[in-house]
């Protein structure tokens, strides 16, 4: 307690983030009071290779031994963060999401790998880890947890604004007039897209949706995807990457899965309009689907006549949105405030969360 009162008023923060694609670990500094964005700093994007990659796949759903992953996870996180630091020079607290290997809200349980206590040893900051524990303890969705900071860096911009990340999975946050948030998972993000394209051409992703733009979407395997009663379900709601498959399409060709996959990533965030309270005018994109071209137009085309555009257009840095935000919520988390809300995962109230491992 001494040592939080004592604690600067301005947190220099560094948050660290592996995302459902697995495509490897982003690193972002922000100074804040856990409030106010006061400014955001350097980032750094550390890949992961094939073998980590599949070998993390490997653990998925928490079915067999994860020590060893969750120790070389951990181990790479320390690297990005010293390469990070390296630039930046010293943080006061390091915000560490892991990496979600199994999602059940339903269960009240959610599993992010990865050691706090050894990340903070290894890099002699305090860390906050675990921090969807609380709300899913409390019979919240635990996810999305990002609102809170498209909140504060929407602070200054026209409501009602939705944010869309996608990421593996694609989330939406509404934030209205007033400010009230609304947010939920809308469907899969790029994570569907980029299984077919490994299984299918042997690439990590469809580059700029360039596949995707040669083939012809599959209007019957559309429908039958989009019939999954998930996006009928009123928030608050989340997802587990693998809830989906792209078995609907397994007949199509190359092109033409892409084709249909992308359109099932737009169509159903498309469908987040549903259940807003009222259509925002603007959406702003971050996460890498911002970069498939095929996704984008298509977004457009369904969100008309609202504008689309990636969040640089209103300054952001839509690769380092998710790792600032958890820097952020590492800060809410040491003063205390909340960083989940009834309007965020259905948490019964504003509820403070995470872990503190000292250094
Ligand atoms: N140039 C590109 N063209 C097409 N798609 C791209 C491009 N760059 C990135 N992507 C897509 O973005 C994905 C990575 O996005 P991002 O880093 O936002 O995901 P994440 O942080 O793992 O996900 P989540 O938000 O689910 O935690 C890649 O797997 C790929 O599908
Ligand atoms: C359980 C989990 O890790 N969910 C992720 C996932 O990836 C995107 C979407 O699904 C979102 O709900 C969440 O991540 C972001 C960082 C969030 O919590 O806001």
């Amino acid at each position: 307690m001494t040592e939080l009162l004592a604690a600067p008023r301005r947190f220099r923060a560094l948050g660290l983030m592996s995302g459902t694609s697995m495509d490897g670990i982003d690193a972002a500094c922000i100074v804040t009071d856990g409030h106010r964005v006061l400014e955001r700093g350097a980032s750094v994007t550390l890949p992961y290779d094939a073998a980590f990659r599949a070998r993390l796949r490997s653990v998925l759903g928490g079915g067999g031994p994860v020590t060893a992953v969750e120790r070389e996870l951990t181990l790479l996180h320390v690297e990005a963060a010293r390469a990070l630091l390296a630039k930046t020079g010293p943080v006061d607290v390091v915000g560490f999401h892991g990496h979600t290997i199994l999602h059940r809200p339903e269960q009240r349980r959610t599993w992010q790998i990865g050691e706090g206590a050894l990340l903070a040893r290894e890099l002699g900051v305090p860390v906050v880890d675990g921090l969807r524990v609380a709300d899913v303890a409390a019979g919240g969705q635990g996810a999305p947890l990002v609102p809170a900071y498209h909140a504060a860096l929407a602070a200054d911009l026209e409501k009602p604004l939705a944010v869309l990340n996608v990421g593996g999975v694609a989330n939406v946050t509404y934030i209205g007039p007033d400010g009230a948030l609304l947010a939920f998972d809308t469907g899969p993000g790029n994570a569907l897209v980029d299984d077919w394209m490994h299984r299918r051409a042997g690439l990590p992703m469809d580059p700029e949706g360039r596949y995707a733009a040669r083939g012809t979407v599959d209007e019957a395997c559309l429908a039958a995807l989009t019939a999954h009663l998930y996006f009928d379900r009123p928030p608050p709601k989340s997802l587990d990457r693998d809830d989906f498959t792209a078995d609907a399409v397994a007949h199509l060709g190359q092109d033409d899965g892409a084709a249909t996959l992308t359109a099932f990533t737009a169509a159903t965030a498309a469908r987040a309009v549903e259940h807003l309270p009222q259509r925002p005018r603007r959406w702003i994109v971050c996460g890498g689907g911002r970069r498939n071209a095929t996704l984008m137009r298509l977004l457009a085309e369904r969100l008309a006549p609202a504008v689309v555009e990636p969040v640089e257009a209103v300054g952001w840095d839509g690769d380092a949105v998710e790792a600032e935000a958890f820097a952020f919520l590492a800060v809410r988390s040491l003063l205390g405030l909340p960083v989940t809300f009834p309007g965020t995962t259905g948490a019964p109230s504003a509820l403070t969360g995470g872990v503190m491992h000292a250094a």
